[in-house]
């Protein structure tokens, strides 16, 4: 897999060197492209913005050095005919590449959007400061005929979209395979299929600071499975009603849909 990630801070992303996409990039696992957007612009202030058409607070960003850079890092001719021949013809050989714009008006990322990105070839990530990227830019590749997806990642905010690229890779990262030493632990983790939040772990010593596994859960140290797994998933419901009800209303519409089917 083919990482890209365009943005005016490069240097956000050097942590991305490190621990576990580092080792996977090493490996050629995946591959992971960091470029400056002030590589496409042409004045001596490498100019990236202006001010809002329309008025209002802020800068926005520049569509005409996105373009140069996406058509560059997407590897399509500037001219949109040929261009949309390119995606076309790149469609018909099974190559999946996908432009990620990380934006707080984006539909919501969630585990599931992590697994379908994982199956892409390349991923281009378009990281936008200020107040954003002209919404002509996804609006263009989305034309072209490439896939184009407007990302958050959560109700909240931030200056950029660095770090939401750097939530978004790593949760997509880690489900290629051969990237996580244990591929078991993609299997039992919080918002995993089973669509709840995880059981609470726990390690040596059995009694921390008056704390003793032995007395406030011994089935944990039975040694029976079956009942270690039960108690577990008893754990994992009682945590996600209490912490998620958004999730035990969805699993009950999951249910109830399932029901309706069945019947
Ligand atoms: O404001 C943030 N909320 C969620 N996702 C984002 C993605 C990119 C930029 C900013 C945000």
């Amino acid at each position: 897999m083919r990482l890209d990630v365009v943005t005016i801070f490069p240097d956000y992303l050097r942590v991305l060197d490190l621990s576990l996409i580092g080792k996977a990039a090493g490996t050629g696992l995946i591959d992971l492209v960091v470029h400056d957007l002030r590589d496409w612009t042409h004045d001596r202030h490498r100019t990236v913005d202006d001010t809002p058409l329309g008025g209002g607070a802020g800068m926005v960003m520049r569509p005409d050095v996105w373009g140069e850079a996406l058509d560059t890092v997407l590897d399509l001719p500037a001219d949109p005919t040929a261009a949309r021949e390119a995606v076309t013809a790149r469609r018909g050989t099974g190559t999946r590449q996908v432009l990620v714009v990380p934006t707080p008006a984006g539909e919501l990322f969630t585990q599931r959007t992590a697994e379908d990105l994982a199956h892409a070839d390349q991923v281009v990530f378009a990281c936008g400061r200020y107040e954003g990227i002209d919404a002509r830019v996804p609006e263009h590749y989305r034309e072209l005929g490439v896939e184009v997806r407007e990302l958050s990642i959560g109700d909240y905010v931030l200056n950029g979209g660095e770090a939401a690229a750097l939530v978004i890779i790593e949760a997509v990262a880690r489900l290629r395979p051969g990237v996580l030493g244990n591929p078991g632990s993609v299997v039992e983790e919080s918002h995993s299929e089973a669509g709840l939040l995880e059981y609470p772990v726990h390690t040596r010593p059995v009694a921390w600071r008056g704390h003793d596994l032995a007395v406030t859960w011994p089935g944990l140290l039975s040694g029976d499975h079956p009942r270690i797994a039960r108690e577990r998933r008893e754990q994992a419901i009682a945590r996600t009603v209490a912490r998620r009800p958004d999730m035990v209303a969805r699993l009950e519409a999951q249910r109830l849909g399932a029901g309706d089917r069945a019947a």
